[in-house]
């Protein structure tokens, strides 16, 4: 159980009671296990074996030879095996043994960041499946973010006070920026005895629990942490997305209809809808992609420019000609360099320390009226900005999103139950998959403009590349 090596030479597959699987040109990713640093760390039969309604069959249980590829496009006309190889992650899923007694355990479970569809169903679908899976009776929720482990007492948590959670948009455990006191947090967790961690936040709190998980190791703890990815932006990397962002992006056509209506009934109309998507612009990509009534779509990947040949006033001046109206999209992260502000705006930073970004919508609606008025002077000329930002993530998950949500948390508590620790999970490729920690906490989910979803956007929109020429 405990770790695996990438280095077995032998191409074919191997396995030993204690080296599970390896197998190239696949490189399978190392899982933190608390029997790494606990060597006398017990195990017990999964309970899952006497539950009436599991009823375990050949295959139920997954072992360390069950593995997720993470690229499964391969082209066969490069180098094959690839010169550095793909990565593998340990499928997520009930074992057989686990390294904890359910009696035991002592869950905490806490929400950092922002807000994000499905956050309550995470919190609900953990206390449920804990309770009824392994039989655990002390699930606790840490109130307001990191900062409530040591400023809040812990609330008891059980399936009855949560059945109805998944239908309720933010997170009734609260959640807060900043606060990141490692001591605090780690003496706290030992004050109260919990002994598995259940973190769900964004990028910033995966890299607050890589640190968490690195003192109970540096403590030698008995203490499992998992982190569940949540982040409306989709800024996570490794995973397919993150839960919420599809309810987001449903949310988000609300507006992008609005403005098209609204454009649609004025004279040289245009429609500029603001959406969430701080460094990345999955929301406004997808959103765009699925509304088919944008023009123009804006993201913090791509630079563009307003003025001269191929920017965007010459692009728009052509559409509301040919049209009559426009739509334009634009994430809340694009655009960012062009907006003057003053030394303290440029110094800004919010509790947890991202840079405070101004507003880009009010910005560009500015500039487009002023463009207008000096180029059209004699000419109508409407523009209604719409901003739904925390609306699009204010509200309940969707059914898809719930039910991914559930699954998440399911292989959070199977792998934390498993004795694995330090780890994220997450779908790859549509399959469930535990992934280290610190792997997440580094990578990026930016939107690739060189790959064909953004290809597909221009071909859509007929936008221009924003490249001078
Ligand atoms: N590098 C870091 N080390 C330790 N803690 C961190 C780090 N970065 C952020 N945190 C903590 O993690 C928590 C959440 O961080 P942040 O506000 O950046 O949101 P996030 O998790 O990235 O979610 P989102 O951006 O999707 O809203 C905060 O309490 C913050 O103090
Ligand atoms: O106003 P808040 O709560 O700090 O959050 C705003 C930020 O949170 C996110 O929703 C997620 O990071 C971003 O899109 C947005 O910039
Ligand atoms: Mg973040």
């Amino acid at each position: 159980m405990a770790g695996t090596s990438p280095e077995t030479t032998d191409p074919t597959l191997t396995q030993s009671s204690h080296k599970p699987f390896s197998y190239r040109p696949f490189n399978l990713q190392k899982l933190p296990h608390l029997s790494d640093y606990l060597p006398d760390v017990k195990s017990y039969t999964n309970p899952l074996e006497n539950n009436s309604y599991y009823r375990p069959t050949d295959g139920f249980y997954l072992t360390d030879a069950d593995i997720v590829l993470r690229q499964i496009i391969i082209d066969l006309s490069g180098t094959f095996p690839p010169s550095a190889p793909f990565s593998a992650y340990h499928r997520a899923g009930p074992r057989q043994q686990i390294f904890f007694d359910p009696s035991s355990v002592r869950a905490a479970i806490v929400t950092c960041g922002g807000l994000c569809p499905g956050m309550n169903t995470v919190i609900r679908e953990l206390v449920v499946g804990l309770w009824e899976m392994y039989g655990v009776r002390k699930i606790y929720g840490v109130v307001a973010g990191y900062r409530g482990f040591y400023s809040r007492e812990p609330i008891e948590l059980n399936p009855k006070l949560v059945h109805n959670w998944h239908k309720r948009g933010g997170t009734v455990l609260e959640t807060s920026r900043g606060g990141f006191n490692l001591e605090k947090i780690v003496d706290s967790i030992q004050n109260h005895c919990f002994n598995q961690l259940y973190i769900i936040g964004g990028d910033g709190t995966m890299r607050g629990a890589v640190k968490i998980f690195n003192e109970i190791h540096r403590r030698k703890l008995n203490i499992a942490v998992a982190g569940i990815p949540k982040t409306v932006d989709n800024d996570i990397g490794i995973i397919d997305k993150s839960f919420g962002f599809q309810t987001a992006v449903e949310m988000a056509q609300q507006a992008i209809n609005a403005a098209h209506v609204e454009a649609e009934s004025a004279v040289n109309g245009v429609g500029l809808v603001k959406l969430m998507g701080r460094s990345t612009g999955h929301i406004a990509l997808h959103s765009t992609l699925s509304s088919r009534d944008v023009d123009c779509c804006l993201i913090p990947e791509t630079e563009f420019f307003l003025e001269g040949k191929g920017g965007l006033f010459e692009f728009l001046e052509k559409r509301l000609k040919e049209n009559g109206h426009a739509v334009v999209v634009v994430a809340e992260g694009a655009g960012q360099d062009m907006i003057p502000r003053s030394e303290a705006q440029k110094e800004e930073r919010d509790e947890s320390g991202n840079p405070v970004f101004l507003d880009v919508g009010a910005w560009l609606k500015s500039e487009l009226k002023n463009w207008w008025s000096r180029d059209h002077p004699n000419e109508l000329f409407t523009i209604k900005l719409i901003d739904p930002t925390y609306m699009i993530r204010a509200v309940p998950a969707n059914a898809t999103d719930n039910l991914y949500c559930t699954l998440l948390a399911h292989s959070a508590i199977h792998g934390v139950m498993a004795g694995y620790t330090g780890f994220v999970c997450g779908p790859i490729n549509g399959n469930y998959a535990y992934i280290p920690l610190e792997e997440v906490a580094k990578a990026k989910n930016e939107v690739n403009v060189k790959d064909h979803k953004w290809a597909w956007v221009r071909s859509v929109t007929n936008q221009p590349d924003f490249v001078r020429r």
